[in-house]
């Protein structure tokens, strides 16, 4: 079989070095070309070890993109950059699958909202995707058994490792500014309480932060809801919708967020319940993997017909 031929852009990034690996290990991937600006011409093994020999980095600007007719592009840009590349490639006439792992498309009604657990049917085939968010991914998965239930907006508490700031200096990413500490930001709309409120069709409240250790995302969500559910059966609410999932675990303890790095999975437990209605659960997942690069992986085998985890190693 003629193997896909693949582009990734923005390969230096956080998310970018993630998928390096994974690309190359797919068995029906060619990885056709990996985008930096920055290390333009230096090879790819220097810097991700795993990655294939004699693959170097290049400055390719949209339009060179757009002119190598590639199979698939994934976007692994800074929210703003990646349309450029869409419209280049828009404008050249060319209709690669594109998995967008920014923020730039996933309230567009023409693209397709990337999490597979809830839409598989649709991103199956699907030509632009929109991946999501990465704390909007394991708000999601927990909230999902409880919407038709929920009396209010559920309060998520969500505390991220400073590699979900990206490598662009911030103080959400220095040192300094970190160590001992736990930064609050975005204390109202953040971009992922907008996105999860409109995929959910119902109002959540998201209070971030970002936390001293590199990777990993800790969500504690408490909700009302109309009627009170015992501990056993919000787990079975939530194994009723995931249970055969592969990459999400559901458990009655509480996961830890340091369980969830390096891994592909979201772990969701603690389910602790009131009689007066409360429910409070925690959800933990890698935020360069399942938050971003596994997801998009998994997105990429769905439109283009492969298995779903081909390249993730479980
Ligand atoms: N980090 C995370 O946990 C998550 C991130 N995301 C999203 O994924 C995307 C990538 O994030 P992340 O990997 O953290 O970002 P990084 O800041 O780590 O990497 C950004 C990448 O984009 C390239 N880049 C930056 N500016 C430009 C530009 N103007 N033109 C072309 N290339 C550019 C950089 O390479 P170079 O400068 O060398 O060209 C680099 O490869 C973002 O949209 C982010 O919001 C989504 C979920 C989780
Ligand atoms: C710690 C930190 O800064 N995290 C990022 C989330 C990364 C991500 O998924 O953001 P996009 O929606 O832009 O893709 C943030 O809060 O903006």
């Amino acid at each position: 079989m003629q193997k896909k031929r693949v582009g990734l852009i923005g390969a230096r990034g956080h998310t970018g070095a993630q998928l390096i690996p994974m690309l190359a290990r797919h068995p029906g991937i060619e990885l056709a070309c990996v985008s930096s600006r920055e290390l333009d011409g230096e090879a790819v093994v220097d810097h991700i070890p795993d990655a294939p020999a004699g693959l170097n980095f290049q400055a390719l600007t949209p339009e060179d993109v757009a002119a190598l007719k590639l199979d698939a592009v994934i976007l692994a840009l800074p929210n703003g950059v990646a349309s450029r590349f869409v419209e280049a490639i828009d404008r050249a006439g060319e209709d690669p699958i594109i998995i967008d792992l920014s923020a730039d498309r996933r309230f567009d009604a023409d693209w397709t909202y990337g999490l597979p657990e809830r839409n598989r049917d649709l991103i199956t085939g699907a030509r632009c995707i929109a991946n999501p968010g990465c704390y909007a991914t394991g708000m999601q998965l927990a909230l999902l058994p409880f919407v038709d239930l929920l009396a209010s907006a559920p309060r998520i508490f969500g505390v991220s490792g400073y590699s979900g700031a990206g490598t662009t200096p911030s103080p959400k990413n220095d040192p300094e500014v970190l160590r001992d500490n736990i930064l609050p930001y975005a204390l109202t709309g953040h971009i992922h309480e907008r996105e999860v409120s409109h995929q959910l069709e119902h109002p959540v409240v998201f209070m971030p932060h970002v936390a001293p250790f590199f990777r990993g995302i800790t969500l504690t969500i408490t909700c009302e809801l109309t009627r009170a559910l015992s501990p056993t059966e919000a787990l079975e609410r939530a194994r009723a919708s995931f249970g055969n999932e592969a990459l999400i675990t559901l458990s009655q303890d509480i996961p830890l967020v340091r369980d969830a790095a390096y891994t592909h999975r979201v772990n969701i437990g603690g389910f602790a319940t009131t009689d007066e209605g409360r429910l409070t659960l925690v959800a933990t997942l890698d935020n360069l993997l399942k938050g971003a690069a596994t997801q998009a992986m998994q997105n990429l085998n769905l439109a283009m017909g492969f298995n779903e985890l081909e390249g993730i190693s479980l």
